[in-house]
């Protein structure tokens, strides 16, 4: 711990939040920044107390991290949070955030994979292994293990109404499980890891996240506007914008060649026309309808959506049951709901009727709410 031992007491939220810092963790463990990974450190002090100021991070979050890199952002969020969990797949970054972690060790656990290969089952193991100063069950516990185990991924069994697991263990799990990403993200997978975790990780109540400028804007574009697409109807089913500040090239190591922004996204339980939260298998309905209408956005949604479906031949659909008729992360794949791209495309227009949504407009003039209705609309047509 050469690194952690040096750290003074100046005030600083992170000691390594400078470009001489940064560059001495680097010499210390003989390395330098890789571009194909996105490593551009943060340099700036007052950066990282604007990200925990809009993450509101406090001493009862689990913080999720994408990317800790030497650990600038993940100190700031240890000083904060009851646990961080971060997910790195640098191999050279493991040794280095043992080092600069190392006095806050007892609550940081790392998941050294790529971020879009991470499993809820990793992330929960992750929790576990921290144990009870986490509000987590010990690590020695095997039952606990289980316990999380099960809530995360239910069996086959969990299929059949009599066979779920009673909702306590999902209860304890949520306590344990993160509730909140907090990252700066690597720019060439950060609106797809966005998107993903909403989907996959139910337990996540927000996303505070540094990413492209280009791609904050897709991600809180109004409808109508040149950025509005298919990925922000998709983000807007899951989540709104609740926050942004924008962020500079020079507040990095090395500076990145463009703008950057954080932005906070809360999740959200979108409402079917009926006003019930609306199933997961309706959500991932309209995101499909989104994908079609968006396919070609020039065309009409009649004609954008035939293209789409005709070319598709036949896929499943995740996120199947949605018996609790709740919002949340796709049901296991033996729920899916299979799909005959050609059949779907023969009856677009029955279905734009029952959806009562004209098949002259275009994708770009729907809102998340007419999406949704398409969604259940694909639905009631299989
Ligand atoms: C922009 S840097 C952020 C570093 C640090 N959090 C900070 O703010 O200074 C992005 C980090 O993501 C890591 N990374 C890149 N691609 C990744 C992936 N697919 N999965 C997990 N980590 C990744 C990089 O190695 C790097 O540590």
């Amino acid at each position: 711990m050469a690194v952690a031992a040096s750290y003074a007491d100046d005030g600083r939220l992170s000691p390594l939040s400078t470009p001489s810092a940064t560059r001495a963790v680097l010499e210390a463990h003989g390395i330098g920044t890789k571009y194909t990974l996105g490593q551009n450190f943060l340099v700036n002090d007052d950066v990282l107390k604007k990200i925990i100021a809009l993450a509101d991070v406090g001493s009862a979050d689990r913080i999720l991290e994408v990317g800790p890199g030497i650990g600038t952002l993940t100190i700031a969020l240890l000083k904060h949070a009851a646990a961080v969990v971060a997910v790195e797949r640098d191999p050279d970054l493991p040794a280095v955030l043992a080092d600069t972690l190392y006095p806050w060790r007892e609550k940081f656990a790392l998941i050294e994979k790529d971020a879009l290969d991470v499993t809820a089952d990793d992330i929960a193991s992750a929790m576990v292994e921290l144990g009870a100063d986490t509000g987590c069950p010990d690590r020695a516990s095997s039952a606990a293990n289980e316990t999380a185990r099960r809530a995360v991924s239910p069996s086959e069994d969990c299929l059949s109404e009599s066979g779920c697991p009673a909702s306590a263990p999902q209860g304890d799990l949520q306590q344990c499980l993160p509730n909140k990403l907090v990252s700066n993200l690597p720019y060439a997978v950060a609106a797809t890891v966005v998107l993903d975790y909403f989907q996959q990780f139910p337990f996540l109540e927000s996303a505070t996240v540094m990413v492209q400028k280009e791609v904050a804007d897709r991600m809180a574009a109004e409808r109508g506007t040149k950025n509005y697409g298919a990925y922000t109807v998709k983000l807007g089913l899951y989540a709104e914008v609740a926050g942004r500040f924008a962020v500079g090239p020079g507040n990095f190591f090395p500076p990145p060649r463009v703008d950057s922004a954080v932005i906070r996204l809360n999740r959200r339980t979108p409402v079917t026309a009926d006003g019930v939260p609306a199933a997961p298998a309706v959500i991932a309905a309209a995101c499909l309808m989104a994908d079609a209408a968006f396919a070609n956005r020039r065309k009409t949604l009649a004609n954008s959506c035939k293209t789409y479906f005709s070319g598709r031949g036949t896929f499943a659909l995740p996120g199947g049951l949605g018996k609790e008729g709740a919002a949340g992360a796709p049901d296991d794949a033996a729920a899916a709901l299979h799909f005959d791209g050609a059949a779907i495309a023969a009856q677009l227009p029955a279905l734009l009727e029952a959806a009562g949504i004209d098949p002259k407009r275009r994708g770009e003039t729907l809102d998340q709410q007419e999406f949704l209705t398409l969604g259940a609309s694909l639905l009631a047509q299989a």
